[in-house]
């Protein structure tokens, strides 16, 4: 009887784990503001991020500063408004074009008109991108892609996006894909092996860059998408991350207990 296959040589591979915020981290709420954060789920975050060397980034449709206001204490590399804004993990912050901030005000300011008539509506006038969201007024859905294909008509450098009832313009040459690729070349994400999870459309772009770069793409929820993994739900999520923190930290405590005490490293290894 042939022996059970082993690969002996292999070792896990460094990961850097990117993940979308909405949806994915947390659960969906009716507004922007009243998504809810567990001091349990900063932990974890916390503790992730140690477990991967800093390797783990936010990728979101956010502001980086709502992403910090919603992670207190947790200062995370962040990329927000769609790769708009990033900041990486040694704390720089990536400055964004002075044209850009300017044309997503002038944007912002456009659509509100029509907020007047219709204050179902939330409008996120965001640094560098715009949000129209339309959750509490879902019959609005056309009316609203309508007024923000106006809106930026004068403004060729931004292209809209369509997420979770939400319509965005955000500046083209920016999307998840493009952020995630940036982190990428830098440390501690450089050589690692890139794991995206997100749940969106706008996550799509970040699924096809990280298997681009021999990473995988992990969708949550149902949907047509490039990723070549799915997951149920967001609970899901926290047990996977919380998961690929556990072997990915399990080489490093035995080869620092062989460091420590050869012997005992010895002897527990058989
Ligand atoms: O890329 P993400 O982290 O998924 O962010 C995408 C957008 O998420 C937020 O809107 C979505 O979540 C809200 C709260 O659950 C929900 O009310 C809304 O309908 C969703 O579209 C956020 O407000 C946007 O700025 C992000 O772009």
């Amino acid at each position: 009887m042939s022996e059970p296959a082993t690969n002996p040589g292999a070792i896990a591979p460094r990961l850097a784990i990117f993940t979308d915020f909405d949806g994915t981290l947390v659960e969906i709420a009716d507004t922007p503001d009243a998504v809810e954060v567990s001091t349990e789920l900063t932990d974890q975050l916390d503790q992730a991020s140690r477990d991967f060397d800093h390797a783990f980034a936010v990728i979101t449709g956010r502001e980086i500063a709502d992403i910090d206001r919603f992670l207190s204490p947790l200062h995370l590399p962040v990329a927000g408004a769609h790769g708009a804004q990033r900041r990486r993990a040694d704390g720089t912050l990536l400055e964004l074009d002075d044209e850009i901030s300017a044309a997503a005000e002038a944007i912002a300011e456009a659509v509100q008109p029509f907020l007047m008539t219709h204050p179902e509506l939330i409008l996120e006038a965001k640094d560098g991108a715009v949000a129209l969201h339309y959750r509490q007024a879902q019959q609005l859905e056309n009316e609203c892609v309508l007024v923000m294909q106006e809106a930026i008509a004068d403004h060729p450098g931004f292209t809209l996006v369509h997420g979770k009832m939400v319509i965005e313009a955000r500046p083209s040459g920016y999307d998840k894909g493009s952020a995630l690729r940036a982190f990428m070349q830098e440390e501690p994400f450089r050589g690692r092996t890139p794991i995206f999870i997100g749940d969106d459309t706008t996550d799509e772009d970040a699924f096809r860059v990280a298997q681009e770069l021999g990473g995988i793409g992990i969708k949550l929820g149902p949907g047509e998408t490039v990723a070549r993994m799915r997951i149920a739900d967001v609970a899901s999520v926290h047990a996977l991350l919380r998961g690929l923190a556990e072997i990915t930290t399990r080489p490093q405590a035995a080869e620092e207990l062989e460091q420590e005490d050869p012997i005992l490293a010895e002897t527990t290894a058989h």
